[in-house]
């Protein structure tokens, strides 16, 4: 027997069909090492929120054929053993748990209550967890009043009331402005670092999920690929380049491109203050010179520069359909041409 100590989550071969749905789940395996944070990135419906509940202890894996695979939590089965694994994981779900109508410090002393906290030990947990949430000084206001990014961060500290090993987030940057996604990452670093805690954190935006040790791209119910955004952006290769049409109809010049050879997925960027396009290549400064000799009045800007996560994730994610709409926060970091 090994004395080395076992990995904060592994998974693996992890399958799950839905009763009469196609499987959600086809394989999955990955591994968080106690003190990293872990993103698992994907697209809707990639099976990043049912990977997230079978760890949660919330639902067993059953495969349509043959073993769902395995999953342990620092050593434990969450369906074989769901109680040694539900001492290790503090879990903040998508829907909100708090009491709008009580104030911060009340929602955390229900909580620690529930979890048989009682007087001095009560009240340190209590402190600590308000601390965690920077809401020290809003200790007493009702919860309703809070901003969306508070109200997480106090999730966040309720979550982690008992002490747990494990923070388990489904989604925790959903509806967050880049203001409360940036301090939400900061309260998850701090907790890493001052309690020692892992996180693995669900997501399909690219702020967190660029920060964390490690991600675990899905698509379709299988890890497209592994490793830190930047190994994530080399595994894509090339720059981005992003091109404005002088006439702004986007969508003709794309039509216009499909068939180049070396040419990476398109996008086509509806929003901002003009129609674009952005796509990959290898030899961005030598294909954008042949671009410009070819179709001299063609473009209005043509830049271009390091790829971003947001660019390997549309290269390595099958897309649903050919052409996507980009967010609106998209914004070119390309040099100028
Ligand atoms: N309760 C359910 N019953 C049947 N099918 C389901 C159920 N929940 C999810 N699915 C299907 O399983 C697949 C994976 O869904 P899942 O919610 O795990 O993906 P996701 O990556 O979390 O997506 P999202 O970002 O939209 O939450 C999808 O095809 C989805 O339609």
């Amino acid at each position: 027997m090994s004395d080395a100590a076992p990995p904060a989550v592994l998974v693996e071969g992890l399958r799950h069909a839905y009763a009469g749905g196609r499987e959600a789940l086809r394989g999955v395996g990955f591994r968080v090492e106690p003190g990293e944070i872990a993103a698992l990135l994907g697209p809707n419906g990639s099976g990043k929120s049912t990977a997230f509940r079978i760890l949660a202890t919330l639902m067993r894996p059953a495969a349509a054929a043959g073993p769902s695979g395995r999953v342990e939590v620092f050593g434990a089965c969450p369906w074989e053993n769901p109680h040694a694994v539900r001492e290790k994981i503090g879990v903040v779900f998508q829907s909100p748990s708090l009491d709008g109508e009580l104030t911060a410090e009340e929602n955390l002393r229900c909580q620690g209550r529930l979890q048989g906290l009682r007087g001095a030990s009560l009240r340190e947990a209590v402190g600590l967890g308000l601390e965690r949430a920077g809401l020290v000084a809003r200790r007493g206001d009702r919860v309703r009043g809070f901003s969306g990014g508070m109200k997480r961060r106090l999730e966040v500290a309720k979550a982690m009331l008992h002490g747990p090993e494990l923070l388990l987030l489904d989604e925790p940057d959903a509806g967050l402005d880049p203001a409360a996604r940036a301090t939400l990452w900061e309260q998850l670093d701090a907790l890493r670092h001052g309690a020692g805690a892992t996180v693995l954190l669900t997501t399909h935006l690219m702020d967190l999920a660029a920060r964390a040790d490690r991600l675990v791209l899905l698509d379709r119910g299988s890890v497209v690929r592994t490793g830190t955004a930047a190994e994530l952006v080399d595994a894509a290769g090339g720059e981005a380049v992003r091109l404005e049409p002088a006439d702004g109809d986007a969508a003709a010049l794309a039509d216009d491109l499909r068939g180049e050879a070396g040419l990476s997925r398109l996008r086509v960027l509806p929003h901002g203050p003009r129609p674009a396009l952005r796509l990959r290549r290898a030899d961005a400064a030598a294909w954008v010179l042949g671009l410009r000799e070819r179709w001299p009045d063609r473009f209005s800007r043509v830049s271009y520069g390091p790829a971003t996560l947001e660019d390997a994730f549309v290269e390595l994610i099958e897309p649903a359909a050919e052409v996507e709409p980009a967010p609106p926060a998209r914004r070119g970091r390309g040099r100028g041409r």
